[in-house]
């Protein structure tokens, strides 16, 4: 296949080939996941006949090739040209990550959230993530923060760092596919790269930190509680929560998905509630903002941030970079030799940058050769069972 090798890190001597949905997991995203998924989303929300209609339609266009987009939403013209080198193709002869951007935004089309009318902003994976955020799994994370005031100041953020970490394995869209076995549990031995011991002294200087999130539910708690953790009695300290401006990815959050599970802690037992209204006190302040900028739902990678986001970062003193997708974005949708150093793919980066990710697709940076003939050698899934983690720094 003819694909211009992707330049993730801005260095033109750096490419990489471009994943794409030809084979492989990619291939299974698109051919397994992505049915199931249209059918919980017409399982979830009881949509009207027409609205049924063209969700089968977007499932039906999954075995044939790719069609524009049938709305004119203020987006459609931007997507017509990040569409156009793939329109009238196979779904499966495409970049996975434009692949994958573009079903979403055509899910989103189908079931009328941006057109005027009684389903606009009803979120498709409302559902799933209410479920989530109510469910037992949520609640004992709620109750296990009664636990973090015992704990010594540099410990309870190590846990919290490591809790964001892992609150990324639990995504609904993974679990469509692997529904049991998952505990959450923290399982260092599992990381395959760990820079805290570099990460841990950043969080605690930094002044203006970035939280770019992912998932809603388990993961969002955490991250939320880490937020807090940064800003309480740090009078000078700002974070911006970075969320997506509309349902993507299944379960990403998006300003409403925070506000709730906010809401959530503020109902919770004592340490979450006390957490919850200092998280609500902060929002109001501003010492904690919410960003919904239209890149995070867009199909491109970082190096392809608009100058405003450029200038967000740079000013940072730290970004906090949540999960596979961001990863993915960050360090180019690419398959990297693994031993490809974090710091060349993301010299671009405007500031200091890390990465927390739990492994669910093939991309990968920054492992070092032995551990990697270790991980091959086990035979298993190892690059996509979200069992495996990393935490790099640049
Ligand atoms: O929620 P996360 O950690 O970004 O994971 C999303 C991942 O799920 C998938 O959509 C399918 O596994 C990946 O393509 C994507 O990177």
């Amino acid at each position: 296949m003819d694909l211009a090798p992707l330049t993730a890190s801005g260095d033109p001597r750096l490419t990489a080939p471009v994943i794409t949905t030809a084979d492989g997991f990619p291939r299974s995203v698109l051919r397994d996941r992505h049915p199931e998924l249209l059918a919980k989303v017409l399982d979830g929300v009881p949509y009207p006949p027409e609205v049924r209609l063209a969700v089968n339609g977007l499932l039906q266009e999954l075995d044939g090739s790719i069609l524009p987009l049938s709305d004119s939403h203020a987006d459609a013209a931007q997507w017509a040209e990040w569409s156009a080198p793939y329109l009238g193709k196979s779904w499966y002869e495409v970049p996975f990550l434009w692949a994958e951007n573009f079903f979403y935004r055509k899910l989103l089309g189908a079931t009328g959230w941006f057109a005027p009318g009684p389903w606009q902003s009803v979120d498709p994976f409302g559902p799933q993530k209410d479920a989530e955020l109510a469910g037992a799994a949520v609640q004992a994370e709620l109750e296990a923060l009664e636990q973090l005031g015992s704990l010594p100041d540099s410990q309870a953020l190590d846990s919290l760092v490591l809790a964001a970490l892992w609150g990324n394995r639990a995504d609904l869209g993974f679990k469509i596919q692997r529904p049991t076995g998952d505990d959450g549990a923290p399982e260092v031995d599992n990381m395959i790269a760990d820079q805290r011991d570099a990460l841990l002294p950043l969080l605690t200087d930094a002044s203006r930190i970035i939280l770019i999130t992912d998932n809603v539910g388990r993961e969002l708690l955490p991250d939320l509680v880490l937020a807090d953790r940064l800003l309480v009695g740090r009078s000078g300290v700002t974070a911006w929560l970075h969320v997506k401006p509309s349902p993507y990815f299944t379960s990403d959050a998006m300003p409403a998905d925070v506000l709730k599970t906010v809401q959530r802690m503020v109902d919770g037992p004592p340490a979450a509630s006390e957490i919850g209204h200092r998280l609500r006190n902060f929002l109001s302040e501003g010492r904690l903002e919410l960003v919904a900028h239209p890149f995070y739902v867009a199909p491109l990678t970082y190096d392809q941030a608009p100058p405003d986001l450029q200038k967000h970062y740079a000013r940072a003193d730290l970004t906090l970079l949540k999960g596979d997708l961001n990863y993915r974005r960050l360090v180019g949708d690419a398959a990297w030799p693994a031993t490809t150093p974090f710091g060349a793919v993301t010299s671009y980066w405007p500031g200091r940058v890390a990465a927390l990710r739990t492994l669910k697709s093939d991309v990968l940076v920054g492992v070092d050769e032995e551990r990697l003939a270790a991980l091959d050698a086990t035979g298993e899934a190892w690059r996509t069972s979200g069992r495996h983690a990393v935490i790099q720094l640049k």
